[in-house]
């Protein structure tokens, strides 16, 4: 069985990576994979009970780390890596990138005890003890300014869409530093445009990396 598709969304809250979930599905099932669409924090039952603590409740960053890698860990190991190994495709509303953009960046958190975390959670993958990672990771790039004038009105903001632009502004210079670390992996996405001109964008990133050819998994 061929290695799954493990593709990822990113970007600043409002930055409207959800509103292509729906035809970036129908775009992998109309080529015959299976799709499975997941989100973090959450994923599972475990993870997702622990997603409600950490969007509602107020808690240190060290503490809000601590439970987005716990959430992490049981989402990879109960629904990630099974279906990888299945050969199915993850389409994955945020992953770590998050975690460095937001309580990185936008809280001020070490980034090195990051790093540690994110060995441990992701770490030994195969002999050669690999972190599991996205294949692709899509950043939605917008500026926090107009993410905000979108989410105005939109829905009751959770605990992370009330934080003023000021942080908005930090975790998208953490989604930039994260992006330019690791550039092969990331697609940055003009988020700005019209939502068919955004969903161009979206189509065209995953034809120019091979995502839709038949399924033997994405190169890297
Ligand atoms: N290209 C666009 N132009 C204008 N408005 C948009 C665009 N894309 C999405 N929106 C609107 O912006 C709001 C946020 O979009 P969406 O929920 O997809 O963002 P998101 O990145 O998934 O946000 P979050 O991470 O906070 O859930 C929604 O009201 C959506 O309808
Ligand atoms: C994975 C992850 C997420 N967050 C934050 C980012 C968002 O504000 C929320 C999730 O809400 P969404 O509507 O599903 O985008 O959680 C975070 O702070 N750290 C993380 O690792």
């Amino acid at each position: 069985m061929s290695e799954g598709l493990f593709l990822t969304l990113e970007g600043i809250d409002g930055a409207g990576k959800s509103s292509h979930l729906d035809a970036m599905e129908a775009l992998f099932k109309a080529r015959g994979r299976t799709v499975v669409r997941t989100r973090e924090p959450g994923g599972t039952p475990l993870a997702e009970t622990l997603r409600g603590l950490v969007l509602e409740q107020a808690m240190d960053p060290l503490t809000e780390s601590l439970l987005v890698f716990a959430a992490r860990r049981d989402h990879i190991v109960q629904v990630i890596e099974p279906a990888l190994a299945r050969g199915d495709v993850v389409l994955c509303d945020r992953f770590t990138d998050a975690t460095f953009a937001y309580q990185g960046a936008g809280r001020g958190f070490d980034t090195q005890l990051l790093s540690t975390l994110e060995q441990w959670v992701q770490g030994g993958r195969g002999a050669a003890g690999l972190l599991l990672q996205p294949h692709i990771t899509l950043w939605f790039d917008l500026a926090p300014e107009i993410a905000a004038e979108r989410l105005a009105g939109a829905r009751l903001p959770d605990k992370f869409e009330s934080q003023p632009v000021e942080f908005f502004r930090r975790v998208a210079a953490g989604y930039a530093a994260r992006a330019a670390a690791d550039a092969p992996r990331f697609v940055r996405i003009d988020a700005s445009q019209t939502r068919d001109q955004v969903w161009q964008q979206v189509e065209t990133a995953l034809v120019a990396r091979g995502a839709l050819a038949p399924a033997t998994g994405a190169a890297r």
